[in-house]
């Protein structure tokens, strides 16, 4: 009998997550029906919105999260034995399923990769690196010439949407919180100026930075980052909402939304599964340009299934730079 660990939501999350929030669990594995396949976890993903979403899920389920599965036994042609499939299948180690959507989520064989790992599936060839494409080309539409503002920029999807500002012509500043991730942004990524929130004043710097003003904002982290780059924008200038990180440990973000009516800014918030439709072009391209050279990209790896909790929570605490994965 095949059995798989489960890491289950066991405790209500009470500001940052404590590894004591979660239990590990052993389940029977059931024998496969018609259509379904069973999948071995190769790497899991940490992700922010686990910490978000965790506010509405009960607890005593397994705890959300999409992963890279190696399919082990298949009784669904779709999903052949061998084949790396992405699916969200929470925090387990194996999962029998037919491949159905999850919460519009996509399950769906890797496309090839060529020597590219098959990691990439949870970070820059996944759902961030989607949410990067998408959510900054799509509703910030960036000109060439413009000057771009990313917050949360050292991380899975900020990383991606300041290589493609650069790639689209753009002058990109980054937002995050060390000095070793603004030497990455800038030396690596070629981003052209780093601030650090946790020790600069974001407002002054922008002064400086961006004296004729921004263009666009891809916000990942919201609150008073968000207030003082509204501050700087431009007149008919695009903000692309993805996410508020720096609200989810503690009380919901606050958003300013004085500027937004001032200055007639454009403010769309997103989920990335708006473009499951399309969900390949994203792959496809950012694929492309990785192998052009144009698009680089880091993982956090940590060993171990059992450090799923110890991962997600130095996640949340600015541990990782570039997606934060685990091996399992
Ligand atoms: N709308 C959508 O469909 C999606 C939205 N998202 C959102 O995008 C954002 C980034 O996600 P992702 O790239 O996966 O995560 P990251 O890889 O960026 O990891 C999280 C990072 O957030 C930063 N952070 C943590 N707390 C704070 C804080 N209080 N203030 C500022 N920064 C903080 C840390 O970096 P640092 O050292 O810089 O503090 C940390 O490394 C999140 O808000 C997430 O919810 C992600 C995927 C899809
Ligand atoms: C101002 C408050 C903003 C709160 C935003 C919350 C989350 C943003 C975010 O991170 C969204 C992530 C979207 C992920 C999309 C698809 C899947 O990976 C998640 C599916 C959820 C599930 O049930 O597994």
């Amino acid at each position: 009998m095949v059995k798989s660990k489960v890491f289950l939501y066991n405790k209500k999350f009470e500001g940052l997550p404590k590894e004591s929030d979660f239990k590990l669990v052993e389940e029977n594995v059931p024998a496969l029906k018609d259509g379904e396949f069973l999948a071995e976890a190769a790497y899991l993903s940490v992700d922010p919105y686990m910490r978000a979403y965790a506010v509405g899920l009960p607890t005593g389920i397994p705890m959300i999260g999409g992963q890279v599965a190696k399919v082990i036994e298949s009784k669904n042609s779709k999903f052949p034995v061998g084949s790396y499939v992405h699916g969200q299948f929470g925090w387990r180690t194996h999962t029998v399923d037919n491949g159905a959507t999850v919460n519009m989520m996509p399950t769906y064989v890797l496309p090839d990769f060529g020597s590219l790992p098959p990691s990439l599936g949870v970070g820059i060839l996944g759902m961030p690196g989607n949410t990067a494409y998408f959510g900054f080309l799509e509703l910030c539409q960036p000109k060439d010439g413009e000057t771009v503002v990313v917050s949360g920029a050292a991380g899975a999807v900020g990383s991606i949407v300041g290589q493609i500002a650069k790639i689209k012509g753009c002058k990109v500043i980054g937002i995050a919180g060390s000095e070793e991730k603004g030497k990455w942004l800038v030396d690596e990524l070629g981003f052209d100026h780093f601030i650090n929130y946790k020790t600069q004043d974001i407002e002054a710097m922008l002064k400086k930075l961006a004296p004729k003003g921004v263009d666009c904002y891809f916000d990942n982290v919201g609150g008073e980052t968000t207030d003082k780059v509204m501050l700087n924008m431009n007149t008919f200038g695009r903000i692309s909402m993805c996410g508020a990180i720096s609200g989810y440990n503690g009380a919901p973000a606050k958003i300013v939304q004085f500027p937004i009516v001032q200055k007639q800014l454009k403010v769309e918030g997103f989920i990335v599964t708006r473009w499951a439709d399309r969900w390949m072009e994203g792959i496809e391209q950012l694929s492309k340009w990785i192998k052009e050279g144009k698009l680089k990209y880091r993982e956090t790896v940590t060993d171990g299934f059992e450090n799923m909790p110890k991962a997600f929570i130095d996640m949340l605490k600015g541990g990782n730079t570039g997606k934060a994965v685990v091996k399992a």
